[in-house]
């Protein structure tokens, strides 16, 4: 018996310079999914929410293939919220990408492909969605992942801290804080981290630098 065709709802597949976490600068495939369960309150995929196309798992790795990069990142709208989206890591893996996710940290990330550095976020008060972080992924996060907390201002900037204290995060993998564009100002976020020596990477959205917010950048 043939296993079933792999459906995904795509929005769109582009090539770019990588913008965020560790992976930042390098020349990137990006392949956003359609959907998302949360509706953070600074969000800017909304456009992801809703609409895109149905393509086969075999159309998008000929997509992604004819960019001709090494790094592939899967987002969205929230990529684990399509089954799909498990067999399109793992296939992106075996032909040989090196591949990250970017996922919100509602969801169980410990059935990705343990090959795949799991770029996951932290919600902070500020998103309206802190009710919905799954702590139970914390237990499963690996050295090469990484965990993002995007923060809009001074409390979620406490409470980030707090975090980092509670469940130790920066003995796990890399933690990113990174400033809501346009929300809080990243001179006082770098200072903020660097006067409490705080153990994170200060990061900036590098392609809104480049190119504000353009759609498939
Ligand atoms: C669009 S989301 C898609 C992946 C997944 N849904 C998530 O939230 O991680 C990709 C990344 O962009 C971040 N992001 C979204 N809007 C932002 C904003 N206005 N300023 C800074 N980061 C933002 C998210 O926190 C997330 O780390
Ligand atoms: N250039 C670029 N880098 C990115 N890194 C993560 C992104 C995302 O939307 O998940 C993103 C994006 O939208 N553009
Ligand atoms: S989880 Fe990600 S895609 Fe969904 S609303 Fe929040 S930032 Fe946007
Ligand atoms: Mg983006």
């Amino acid at each position: 018996m043939t296993a079933p065709a792999v459906k995904l709802r795509i929005t769109e597949i582009f090539a770019s310079i990588q913008g965020e976490s560790t992976w930042v600068g390098l020349p990137t495939v990006f392949v956003r999914l359609t959907g998302c369960p949360l509706r953070c309150s600074w969000c800017d995929t909304a456009y992801a929410f809703t609409g895109g196309e149905n393509r086969s798992l075999d159309e998008v790795l000929a997509e992604v293939a004819r960019h001709g990069l090494k790094h592939v990142c899967v987002t969205g709208g929230e990529p684990l919220s399509q089954k799909g989206c498990l067999p399109l890591l793992s296939a992106l893996c075996d032909a040989g990408y090196a591949v990250s996710l970017e996922t919100s940290g509602a969801l169980d990330i410990g059935a990705a492909d343990p090959r795949v550095s799991r770029i996951m976020d932290l919600k902070a008060p500020g998103s309206g969605e802190v009710e919905r972080n799954l702590y139970d992924n914390i237990a499963q996060l690996k050295a090469d992942d990484e965990v993002k907390i995007v923060l809009a201002n001074a409390d979620d900037y406490a409470w980030a801290k707090q975090q980092i204290a509670t469940h130790r995060l920066a003995e796990r993998c890399t933690v990113l804080l990174s400033p809501v564009a346009g929300e809080l100002d990243p001179a006082q976020l770098a200072e903020w981290i660097v006067r409490d020596r705080l153990p994170v990477r200060f990061q900036l959205q590098l392609h809104k630098i480049l190119w504000n917010d353009a759609r498939g950048r």
